[in-house]
């Protein structure tokens, strides 16, 4: 194993120590960040996130409540309940965990959300903000994949990053956030040609694709930096969309699956939020 660890749940814990700091310190204001978390349906993993979810927030002194619905909802009641939460004052972050039935507009349900109660990240202004580089919320998985980077001192600036994967919760912002950054970006997908010859060139690689071990050593260029963001499960067991085992020897810093990323979402969902809170005064 030569690649360093990118080690997310350590980062996540040391950030959400600072993060109960802030909050205790908003409290002297008479202020409790509020985070209201929609769950429609049974997803297993769904259930899973927002359980953590829940649970983090509670460590931090965050209030938070989950409002569950059945997966028979119409679009029309999601939007009225975000409509209520949006005019709720003691809400500051509002989120309807994805992926939600397909007979619901994702979009409709995301454009609904109050811009300033959005600690999700994906109301298109503030992607428009993200874009043009204005301090606002940032999409949650791809923040904290920055924020990885930084804190292990990984340059960017002129740094060739390819992003394996095109979705609007990842794989673009996690590409607009790294040219912000002054990085090079190359987006590739499911439908590129020959893509190895694209991810072998990669200083940093980000892999955001949903497919299990789908990035393997010779896929990677030796010395590389790599963000595996994938969540799988094979056979039960969690892994990501790199294949751990054969590109460790072959990075210079790699994430783990899990531990890696995805701590770090919920991290900055707490932070949103408090921000989010900030904002009241
Ligand atoms: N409204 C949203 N929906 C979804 C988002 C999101 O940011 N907002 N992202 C993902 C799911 N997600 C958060 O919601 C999420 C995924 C993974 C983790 C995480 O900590 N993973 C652990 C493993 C946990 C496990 O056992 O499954 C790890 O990688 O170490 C947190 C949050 C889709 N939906």
């Amino acid at each position: 194993m030569s690649a360093v660890l990118l080690n997310g749940k350590e980062l996540a814990a040391k950030k959400r120590e600072q993060l109960k700091k802030d909050v205790e310190e908003l409290s002297t204001k008479g202020i409790t960040p509020g985070l209201a978390v929609i769950l429609v349906g049974e997803d297993p993993a769904s259930k899973t996130y927002v359980g953590a979810k829940q649970k983090a927030c509670e460590q931090a002194g965050i209030h938070s409540v989950l409002i569950k619905k059945p997966d028979t909802i119409s679009e029309e009641e999601l939007l009225a309940e975000i409509d209520r939460l949006n005019k709720d004052e003691m809400i500051d972050g509002i989120l309807v965990q994805l992926p939600i039935p397909k007979h619901i507009s994702e979009q409709a349900v995301i454009e609904r959300i109050a811009p300033n109660k959005d600690v999700d990240g994906f109301h298109p202004i503030n992607i428009g903000k993200m874009m043009t580089g204005e301090d606002t919320f940032l999409p949650c998985t791809p923040h904290g994949v920055l924020v990885m980077l930084k804190e292990a001192a990984i340059e960017l600036e002129g740094k060739h990053v390819v992003v394996v994967g095109r979705s609007n919760i990842v794989g673009k912002p996690v590409g607009q956030l790294l040219l912000n950054e002054n990085a090079t970006v190359t987006y590739t997908h499911s439908r590129t040609k020959d893509l190895r010859a694209m991810t072998k060139q990669a200083d940093i690689l980000i892999v955001a694709i949903g497919k299990a071990n789908f990035i393997s050593a010779e896929d990677v260029k030796p010395g590389a930096v790599v963000v595996d963001v994938g969540i799988n499960r094979v056979d039960g067991k969690l892994c990501g969309d790199v294949d751990f085992e054969s590109v460790k020897d072959t990075a210079s810093y790699l994430t783990p699956v899990p531990g890696g990323v995805g701590p770090m979402t919920i991290t900055m969902l707490l932070e949103n939020t408090v921000q989010s809170a900030r904002n009241r005064q």
